[in-house]
């Protein structure tokens, strides 16, 4: 089964970074979510309880990482994919990370995790 709900480029703006002075303003990072989610449900109720709601799911992802106020982009990942498996039953998701303007340079810098609960 691969069916997929998708989130792409989910702005938030946070306290983030190891640097003295990352702790003291607001960056922005992009959020990329792929969770696995069997869709054959909603797609014959036509009924958002059946759904994943992304719209519950990015406000739910926005909130915590304004709570969790990060230092590594990897730890705020961690926590948030354990967060949607936690509250949402999500069992298999990629999520992407990314830092734009972190290393000028550079377009956008980041992370990218898979995890799987059985
Ligand atoms: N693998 C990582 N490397 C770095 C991170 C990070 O979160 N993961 N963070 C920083 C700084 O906060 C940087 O973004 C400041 O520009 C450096 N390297």
């Amino acid at each position: 089964m691969t069916d997929c709900v998708l989130i792409e480029g989910l702005a938030v703006e946070t306290i983030v970074g190891v640097y003295d002075w990352e702790r003291e303003v607001s960056q922005r990072l992009l959020v990329d979510l792929e969770m696995a989610w069997d869709n054959r449900r909603p797609g014959r109720s036509d009924d958002v309880a059946d759904a994943l709601d992304y719209a519950a799911v990015s406000e739910r992802v926005a909130a915590r990482l304004q709570s969790l106020k990060p230092k590594l982009l990897e730890h705020a990942a961690e926590v948030l994919a354990e967060m949607l498996m936690a509250e949402f039953g999500v069992r298999r998701l990629t999520l992407t990370l990314r830092k734009p303007g972190a290393v000028p340079a550079a377009r956008a810098v980041g992370v990218r995790i898979e995890r799987e609960w059985r």
